[in-house]
C-alpha cells in the first residue's frame, strides 16, 4: 500500500512530549498525528528520528537529543542504553533508566489509572509502591533472572537492543543482583550457543542455563533451586517461573495474604470452599492464602508447566487440603463449568487468586470465571491494559472492583505489578 504519510523513517523532527503511553514510550504530536517517542519524558522538547511511519494514525520515533530537559531527567543508569549512543545500539530492558525513580512510579501509576478508566470506565487514583531497598539502591541490583542472547556470527553475549534483535555487548548488568553479575559471561565469546539464562536464587548459588544451537531444552533447567520468602523455603525448578525482583515474592506473598485477610474479616472467605490459585507456578500465592486463613485451607493450584506443578505439590505439602494440578486454566475452568450444578455450586463461596502471564487472563478466562461466580477474585497482573480489559469483563459479570494496589517490581523499565480485588455483588 502506498505510504500517504508525510513522515518517513529516518526523518529528524522536533517534538513536544505531552504524555506517556503504555509500553514505555512517550506521546507527542506532529502535523496532527500521534508520535510514540522512545527515551523521552513528558514535558520535554526533543529532537527525534522517525523509526516507523507506515500507519496513517501514528508514527514511532526515538530521541536523539534533548532540547529542553525535564527536571526528572537523570544520567541513564546503564551506559549502554544511554541517549549518547546510536539508537540502534542502545541496550533494551531499561527504557525508564533516564528518569528519576519517583517520576517513573508516577508515570506507571498514570498508565494504570488511565487504562482502568479507558477500558473499564473505573476512576482510581493509584500509588505505585516501591519494593524494600529500591530507593536506597536507586532501583538497581534487583533482577534475579536475566536472559542474554548470543550473536550467531561473533559469539558475543548480551541483551537485545531496545528495538531490535541485535545483540548489544555490555560491560555490566546494573539492574541485576550481584550473583547474576558474578557469573555473567559478558566478555567471553560463546560460540554455538543461542541464549544464556542467569539465575541467582535467594538461598542457593547462582547458576547459568545454556541453550545450545541444537538443543530444545536448557541444560540444568530441571535442577531445583531454593528460594526464601520470609523464613519459608520454596523449591523451584531453575528453568521454571519465579518472580524476578529479589523482593517480589515477599511483596506479592504479603499483598495477597493481606487481601485475603481483609476479605476474611468481611466474612467473605470460606477456608473449606473450592479455593483456587490459577496460573499458580510453584505455589507461592496458594501459600500466601494459607498464611491468611490457616493450614486447613482447601486450595487447588492450576498451572500448565508440569515441572512447576511438581514444585507446587512439594511446596504446599504441609497443607493437607492443597492439590496441585497440571492444566491450562481455560481447559480446567471449562471442565468445571461442564460439571453438575452441585459441583459448580461449591465455587460460589470460593476465593480465586489468579496471576496470569503478561497477556492477562484474557476475555475467555474472565468470562469463565464470571460464570463460575466465586465469591472473591484476587487478580495479580503484570500488564495494566490486560488487567483493565479483564476488569471490564468481570464488572459486566456481576463483580465489584475493590482495592487496587500497584508495586514497582521492575524499576527502570515501564513494567509494573498490580493487585486488584473483585467481589461478587
Ligand atoms: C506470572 S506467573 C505466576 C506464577 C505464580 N503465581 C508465582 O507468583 O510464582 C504465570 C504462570 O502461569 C503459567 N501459565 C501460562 N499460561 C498458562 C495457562 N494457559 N494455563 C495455566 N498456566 C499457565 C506459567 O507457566 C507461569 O508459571
Amino acid at each position: 500500500m502506498a505510504n500517504t504519510s508525510p513522515l518517513q523513517p529516518g526523518d529528524e523532527i522536533e517534538l513536544e512530549i505531552t504524555n506517556i503511553a503504555h509500553g514505555g514510550v512517550s506521546v507527542a504530536r506532529h502535523d496532527g498525528r500521534v508520535v510514540f517517542v522512545a527515551d523521552a519524558i513528558p514535558g520535554e522538547r526533543v529532537r527525534a528520528r522517525v523509526t516507523e511511519a507506515r500507519k496513517k494514525s501514528f508514527a514511532r520515533a526515538v530521541t536523539l537529543e534533548v532540547l529542553e530537559a525535564s527536571p526528572d531527567r537523570r544520567p541513564h543508569v546503564w551506559p549502554e542504553a544511554a541517549l549518547e549512543r546510536d539508537p540502534e545500539e542502545r541496550a533494551g530492558g531499561a527504557e525508564f533508566g533516564h528518569i528519576a525513580l519517583e517520576r517513573q512510579r508516577a508515570l506507571k501509576a498514570q498508565v494504570l489509572a488511565e487504562s482502568l478508566q479507558r477500558f473499564a470506565g473505573v476512576e482510581r487514583d493509584v500509588t505505585v509502591e516501591a519494593a524494600p531497598g529500591d530507593d536506597e539502591a536507586n532501583g538497581l541490583g534487583w533482577r534475579s533472572r536475566v536472559r542474554l542472547h548470543v550473536d550467531p556470527e561473533t559469539g558475543a553475549v548480551g541483551p537485545y537492543a531496545a528495538r531490535s534483535r541485535t545483540i548489544v555487548p555490555v560491560e555490566s548488568l546494573p539492574l541485576a543482583v550481584e550473583g547474576v553479575n558474578m557469573i555473567a559471561p559478558l566478555d567471553e565469546p560463546m560460540h554455538h550457543l543461542v541464549s544464556i539464562d542467569l539465575i541467582a536464587p535467594s538461598a542457593d548459588d547462582p547458576r547459568m542455563l545454556i541453550t545450545a544451537e541444537e538443543d530444545v531444552a536448557r541444560a540444568g533447567e530441571n535442577d531445583a533451586v531454593r528460594e526464601l520468602v520470609g523464613d519459608r523455603e520454596f523449591l523451584v525448578r531453575a528453568g521454571g517461573f519465579w518472580q524476578v525482583h529479589r523482593e517480589a515474592p515477599e511483596v506479592l506473598f504479603t499483598a495477597v495474604r493481606d487481601a485475603v485477610i481483609a476479605l476474611d474479616e468481611a466474612g467473605r472467605v470460606d477456608a473449606g470452599a473450592a479455593n483456587l490459585d490459577l496460573f499458580g507456578g510453584a505455589g507461592l500465592l496458594a501459600a500466601a492464602m494459607a498464611e491468611a486463613v490457616g493450614p486447613a485451607l482447601k486450595v487447588t493450584t492450576v498451572e500448565a508447566d508440569p515441572g512447576a506443578t511438581d514444585d507446587a505439590a512439594e511446596n504446599l505439602s504441609e497443607l493437607v487440603g492443597a492439590l496441585a494440578v497440571t492444566a491450562r486454566v481455560d481447559r480446567y475452568l471449562a471442565d468445571l463449568l461442564a460439571a453438575p450444578a452441585a459441583v459448580r455450586d461449591r465455587f460460589r463461596r470460593s476465593t480465586v487468586v489468579l496471576d496470569p502471564p503478561r497477556s492477562g487472563a484474557g476475555g475467555a478466562v474472565s468470562q469463565q470465571l464470571g460464570e463460575l461466580a466465586p465469591a472473591n477474585i484476587i487478580y495479580v497482573a503484570c500488564d495494566p491494559v490486560a488487567l483493565a480489559r479483564d476488569t471490564a469483563t468481570l464488572l459486566g459479570l456481576g463483580y465489584e472492583l475493590g482495592p487496587v494496589r500497584a508495586f514497582d517490581l521492575f524499576p527502570h523499565t515501564h513494567h509494573l505489578e498490580a493487585l486488584a480485588v473483585f467481589t461478587r455483588v
